[in-house]
C-alpha cells in the first residue's frame, strides 16, 4: 500500500517555510522531518515510507543512489530535490532550478550575454550556474572563502569590474546572523542586479547595499515558493496555473510574514497607531521605547538624564536589531531611531517602514526628552524630516482621526507590492 506521507527532510528545518507553502497549494498534510544525522537520513531513505518528499540541505546528494530513477536535469547538476514514491519506486527531480529560473525571469533579470559572479561554491551554486549557463551567460565567475579550484577570493572578485549579475547562494546574511555581507555591490560599476537565495530575512544585508546603490535586487522568497508549487505538481501529477499561483503565494504569505515599521516625529502617533494596526493585521506589537525600558529596567527619560543620549541610541540600536530579525510584527520606533542607517536597514529587512506626518502645532510632547519648547521641536522636524524621507517606504498622513489612520495604514500594507 502507498504511504500518504509528505514532507521535508533536512538536517535542521526550523525556520523552514515549505510546511505553510505546501498545505497552501495543495489538500496534502506536509510535515517537517529533521534527520540531524546521516544514520537518520539513510533508515528513512531505505524505509521508502513515504508519498512524496522535499529535500534540503546537506542531503540534496546523498539521496540520488536511492533512487530508482533521476531527472536528466537532476542528473547532471548533481542534486535532488524532490522525491516522488510511485508503487514503490522511487523519481527524483530537482526543481531549485525551475525555482531560480522563476525568481531570476520574475525581476526581469537575463543572463544571456551577461558575466555572472556567483558567491560560494555549496549545493545551490550548481543549480544557479546552470540556469545561468541555459541562460546564455556570457561568463560565469565563482567566489568563495578559499579561493580553491577554479573560485577567486572574494577580494579578488571585488576587482572584476566587468561583473553585471551577482548571485549570492552562500547563508551568509541569513537569520539568526543578519546584517553581513560577503562583498560591497559598489565595487562592481556594470552592476545591473543582485540575486540572493537566502529568503530569511526577505531583504539581506547584500540586498539592502545593493538596493541603495540603484540596481535590481531580489531575495530567495519567490524561488522558495516557485521550487515548492513545482514540486507540489510532481507530487500530486497534477499540473498547476503556476503562473498564477505562484505571485499570489508569495504575496499572501509576504504580507503573512512582514514586519511594519513605523517612524516619525516624537508623539505622532506610532504607538496608538502601531497597536491597532497590530490588532488589524493579526501581527505581534513591539513598541521599541517599551522594549527597551523592559530589557533595561530603567524609563527613558531616566536613560537620558542619567546616562545621555548616546547611551540611549546604542541601547536602541541593541535592540532594535535582534527585534527587527523576527517577523511578524507592527514596531513603533523611537523618533530617533532614523539617526543611524544600520537601524533603517535593519527595519527594511523584513518589510515596509511606514512614515507617520503629522501636523507640529499637534505633536504630543509630554514626557518626551527632545521634544521640549515649541521651536526645538520646529528645528528637530527640519534636521529629521529628510531622514524620516530616505529612511521610509510608505508615508501615512496622520491629519484626521486615529481611526482614519489606522484605516489609511491598514490600506497601504495591504495594497504595497514592494513590501
Ligand atoms: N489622529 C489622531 N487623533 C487624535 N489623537 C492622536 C492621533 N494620533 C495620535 N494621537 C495621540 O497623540 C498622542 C501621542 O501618540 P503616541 O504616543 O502614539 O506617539 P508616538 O509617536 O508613539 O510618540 P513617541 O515618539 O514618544 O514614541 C497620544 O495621546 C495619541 O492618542
Ligand atoms: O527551506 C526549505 O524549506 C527548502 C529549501 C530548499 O532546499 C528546497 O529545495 C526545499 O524543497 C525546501
Ligand atoms: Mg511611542
Amino acid at each position: 500500500m502507498q504511504q500518504r506521507l509528505y514532507g521535508l527532510i533536512g538536517g535542521k528545518l526550523g525556520h523552514s517555510y515549505s510546511k505553510i507553502i505546501h498545505e497552501k497549494i495543495a489538500d496534502y498534510t506536509y510535515e517537517l522531518l529533521p534527520l540531524p544525522t546521516e544514520a537518520e537520513a539513510r533508515t528513512f531513505m531505505e524505509k521508502r515510507a513515504f508519498a512524496a518528499i522535499n529535500v534540503t540541505i546537506p542531503y540534496k546528494q546523498f539521496v540520488i543512489p536511492y533512487c530508482d530513477v533521476v531527472d536528466p536535469k537532476a542528473q547532471s547538476i548533481g542534486a535532488v530535490n524532490t522525491i516522488v514514491n510511485r508503487d514503490g519506486k522511487l523519481y527524483g527531480y530537482n526543481t531549485d532550478y525551475a525555482g531560480f529560473a522563476y525568481l531570476a525571469g520574475a525581476h526581469g533579470v537575463d543572463f544571456a550575454g551577461k558575466t555572472v559572479l556567483i558567491l560560494g561554491t555549496g549545493g545551490t551554486h550548481s543549480t544557479v550556474t546552470a540556469v545561468c549557463r541555459d541562460g546564455g551567460a556570457k561568463e560565469i565567475l565563482t567566489a568563495s572563502r578559499t579561493g580553491k579550484g577554479d573560485a577567486l577570493l572574494y577580494s579578488e572578485a571585488m576587482h572584476r569590474p566587468d561583473v553585471q549579475i551577482i548571485v549570492n547562494t552562500t547563508p551568509c546574511g541569513m537569520f539568526p546572523n543578519v546584517g553581513q555581507c560577503l562583498i560591497d555591490p559598489k565595487a562592481f560599476p556594470a552592476l545591473e542586479a543582485v540575486l540572493d537565495v537566502v529568503y530569511n530575512p526577505f531583504r539581506t544585508e547584500l540586498l539592502l547595499r545593493a538596493e541603495d546603490y540603484g540596481v535590481t535586487a531580489a531575495g530567495g522568497f519567490e524561488m522558495l515558493v516557485a521550487q515548492a508549487v513545482f514540486a507540489a505538481e510532481h507530487f500530486t501529477g497534477r499540473q498547476l496555473d503556476t503562473a498564477a499561483i505562484i505571485p499570489a503565494v508569495s504575496r499572501e504569505l509576504r504580507h503573512q510574514l512582514a514586519n511594519v515599521s513605523i517612524i516619525g516625529m516624537p508623539g505622532c502617533g506610532k504607538s496608538t497607531v502601531g497597536a491597532a494596526l497590530a490588532k488589524r493585521l493579526d501581527k505581534k506589537f513591539v513598541d521599541l521605547d517599551a522594549e527597551i525600558e523592559r530589557r533595561t529596567g530603567h524609563n527613558i527619560p531616566d536613560i537620558f538624564a542619567q546616562e545621555g543620549e548616546d547611551a540611549f541610541r546604542r541601547y536602541e540600536a541593541d535592540v532594535l536589531a535582534e527585534v527587527a530579525k523576527s517577523n511578524s510584527q507592527v514596531i513603533a520606533c523611537g523618533g530617533g531611531v532614523i539617526k543611524s542607517p544600520a537601524n533603517t536597514r535593519a527595519l527594511r529587512q523584513n518589510g515596509p517602514v511606514l512614515w507617520v506626518r503629522r501636523p507640529l502645532e499637534a505633536l504630543a510632547t509630554g514626557g518626551r526628552p527632545l521634544s521640549k519648547g515649541g521651536a526645538a521641536l520646529k528645528q528637530l522636524e527640519a534636521e529629521r524630516t529628510p531622514l524620516y524621507e530616505a529612511a521610509s517606504t510608505v508615508v501615512l498622513e496622520n491629519n484626521g482621526s486615529l481611526g482614519e489612520a489606522v484605516d489609511a495604514a491598514v490600506k497601504l500594507f495591504e495594497t504595497d507590492e514592494k513590501l
